[in-house]
């Protein structure tokens, strides 16, 4: 979507995949949706160096609403017992932290969580998330029927747009249409960011199924990634519970090459050195946020390795991942050189680290390196042209 956002994917955090639709706030005041929890990670966000790292969006997703709309202005609005600010004080708060703040929504009758959902509403809708202050909507597609999608998300953004205030969109569209060939140019010409895939759990198997959709690159979906439009595989979920210390660098290299949105979904209040050292890795981030936004492909998988390949700046350059998604066994030599990667120039190479993994050879032009992935591990490098 041509609307000036997004230039990069967008970075940030976001409740669902670690705070679902937890509204206990009675038992659980910490950690239910609530303006609580969101100002509490705008805090850690601005405090612990995320914001800047480019971590900027704090996005609220299901479950904020109350269950009615205001019946006079049919208005939604938030629960006021777990929202007693309200949305714009949120709002106001967020942004007093240098941050944005999003929103979530549902195309249809009603949210995925049951919440009031946008079908008949959607310039009201659109109207009070730019009084509020928002910065971002996420509009998803429960409680709706098939050939609604190609109007619904072009409508809402047709009035989102009407506000006159710069609101990132992001939608989930394909997620629902993945049974049948998604419109992917029409997807972006409407949306920022658009959910083509299931929901990520807190799982290795859910973080290895989505680098398998995006390496099987149905209908080519990654060809129509670039600046203002990307496809997004869901939450980072580095600093809870399911994933080891390598899948997390897994998580965040692939994520890395694939382009993908960086929201975090996490606890920031209670996070690891390590996993936080990992979500603010320097090299990492440069790659995820290469002003070419192109997205990265898998070129080949032998068994268990697969070679990734992202073009990035300076020109000619390329970030490559190799994963090594076995179960059993130790370091598995790869041997690689960049004709292999199909890189045929005669330029001048060094293949930097960024990441992980070892590998031994020697640096430079078409030299093969042989390097040695461990088991569930990458390696995530960089071949930076010299000349
Ligand atoms: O309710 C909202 C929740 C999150 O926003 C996810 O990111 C969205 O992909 C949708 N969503 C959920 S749980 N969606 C959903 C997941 C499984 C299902 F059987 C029906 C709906």
């Amino acid at each position: 979507l041509d609307n000036g956002l997004a230039r990069t994917p967008p970075m940030g955090w976001l409740s669902w995949q670690r705070f679902r639709c937890n509204i206990n706030c009675d038992q659980d005041p910490l950690n239910c949706i609530s303006e609580r929890l969101y100002k509490d990670m705008a805090d850690r966000l601005a405090a612990d160096g995320y914001k800047e790292a480019g971590y900027v969006y704090v996005n609220i997703d299901d479950c904020w609403a109350a269950k009615q709309r205001d019946p006079v202005t049919m208005k939604l609005v938030p629960d006021p017992k777990r929202f007693p600010s309200g949305i714009k004080a949120l709002a106001d708060y967020v942004h007093s932290k240098g941050l944005k703040l999003g929103i979530y929504g549902d195309m249809g009758t009603f949210t995925c969580g049951g919440y009031p959902g946008s079908k008949f509403t959607m310039a009201t809708d659109a109207q009070t998330f730019a009084e509020w202050g928002i910065d971002s909507f996420k509009m998803d597609g429960c409680y709706s029927t098939t050939d609604d999608f190609s109007t619904a998300y072009p409508i809402m953004e047709f009035y989102l747009n009407q506000t006159g205030r710069p609101i990132l969109f992001s939608c989930s569209w394909p997620a629902y249409e993945m049974s049948f060939n998604p419109n992917y140019p029409k997807i972006a010409k409407y949306c920022n960011i658009w959910r083509n895939f299931d929901d990520i759990d807190d799982s290795w198997d859910s973080v290895k199924s989505i680098i398998k959709y995006y390496g099987d690159d149905a209908y080519n979906f990654s060809s129509v990634a670039g600046p203002g439009n990307f496809n997004d595989p869901d939450m980072i979920i580095i600093g809870n519970k399911g994933l080891s210390p390598s899948q997390e660098e897994v998580q965040m290299a692939m994520w890395a090459i694939m382009a993908a949105p960086l929201f975090l979904s996490n606890d920031l209040r209670n996070i690891s050195e390590r996993s936080r050292n990992l979500i603010l890795n320097k090299g990492a981030i440069a790659i995820n946020q290469d002003p070419l936004g192109i997205q990265g492909k898998r070129l080949w998988q032998i068994g268990s390795i697969q070679v990734w390949l992202r073009p990035v700046l300076p020109n000619g350059s390329y970030a490559i991942a190799i994963l090594n998604e076995n179960y059993g066994g130790y370091l598995s030599p790869v041997t690689v050189s960049l004709a292999d990667l199909g890189v045929v120039d005669n330029g001048t190479y060094v293949l930097n680290e960024v990441f992980t993994g070892s590998y031994i050879g020697t640096y430079g032009t078409k030299d093969s390196v042989v390097i040695k992935v461990d088991v569930s591990s990458v390696f995530f490098g960089k071949y930076t042209r010299k000349s």
